[in-house]
């Protein structure tokens, strides 16, 4: 926090990127200062250097999966956690400064993720231009409209809000591949506050595994089927250490607090070499979790009390 008390949140910025629409949703329920980074990793470091109290970053899209820079960011370094999420709708827009047509579009920029998301479009109307990546969708916006420099590219993949904010021309709209594109976004703190169970929770962890062997990873997802815990998201990553060498990130249901996710989580740390825990927090769209028979908090406690009995009787 800043000296007045006020929590200063880190987004990838600049304005007009989709990170900071997240943090404007988040920004509707909490009071903040908003400080734009060139990239996650800028926005975690200054995280980890308690420079800002939170950033917001891009965690997955329904289209491409995962982001693997927030994903390897929060499975090394100092420890961060997840303290909220938000759903973003996607859509796209071509943008060019005033006067240039479709056809003088040589090279496209834009970020590596809304590049993945419209190929489609690109290949079926601008076959030959080339992609110049750019730190953010409103960085290459912000590119185009700086007087006397030239970017390399004649034209910005980018929400609408960015095109508007820099007096872009809208060369083509909702250029998205797949309609109803949607990018969830989490909010990421230092470890030390938790959030409280409301019921419609996540958790977040990171596993790495004691050996690579023939059901080494089934012996993880055990884990939770055993307790009834459904998981919402599945990723390996590299732990770049060596070729083939894996780390798994994944997403379910529940919060710390619930039984069914503390014995989970103890039978992971007995069997993996390292759990990174990341989190627990409100899912956005308030779903309950369904807890499955017998799974229940009642239930595991009463299993316990029960082997209390044996031991001291
Ligand atoms: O570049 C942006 O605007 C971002 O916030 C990253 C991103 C890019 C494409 C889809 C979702 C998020």
């Amino acid at each position: 926090m800043t000296g007045d008390g006020t929590t200063r949140y880190g987004y990838l910025g600049p304005e007009g990127t989709f990170t900071q629409m997240a943090l404007l949703a988040w920004s509707a329920s909490h009071e903040g200062e908003a400080v734009p980074f060139g990239s996650v990793d800028s926005a975690l470091d200054a995280l980890r250097r308690s420079e800002i109290d939170a950033a917001m970053v891009p965690i997955e899209n329904s289209v491409e999966g995962g982001v693997s820079a927030t994903l390897d960011a929060l499975a090394s370094g100092d420890p961060l956690v997840v303290i909220g999420e938000v759903n973003v709708p996607i859509t796209f827009v071509l943008a060019a400064r005033q006067g240039v047509t479709l056809a003088d579009v040589r090279a496209v920029g834009t970020h590596s993720h809304a590049w993945a998301q419209v190929r489609g479009w690109m290949d079926a109307n601008l076959g030959r231009a080339a992609y110049i990546p750019t730190l953010s969708t409103a960085a290459a916006a912000a590119g185009l409209a700086e007087e006397g420099t030239e970017q390399g590219y004649d034209a910005a993949v980018c929400a609408p809000v960015a095109a508007a904010n820099h007096g872009l021309e809208v060369l083509a709209e909702d250029i998205g591949d797949t309609a109803g594109a949607v990018t969830r976004f989490v909010l990421v703190a230092r470890p030390g506050s938790l959030p409280e169970r409301t019921g419609a929770d996540k958790t977040t962890v990171m596993l790495f595994q004691r050996h690579n062997r023939a059901g080494g990873l089934l012996e993880l997802l055990e884990q939770f089927a055993v307790r009834g815990i459904n998981m919402t998201r599945l990723e390996s990553r590299p732990t770049k250490s060596s070729l083939g060498s894996y780390c798994f990130s994944i997403d379910f249901e529940g919060h710390v607090l619930d039984e069914r996710v503390g014995e989970a989580l103890m039978g992971l740390k007995r069997v993996c070499a390292e759990v990174r825990f990341l989190g627990s927090y409100p899912r956005e769209d308030g779903a309950q979790v369904e807890v499955a028979p017998l799974t229940s908090d009642a239930d595991f406690a009463g299993a316990r009390d029960w082997l209390h009995s044996l031991r001291r009787p």
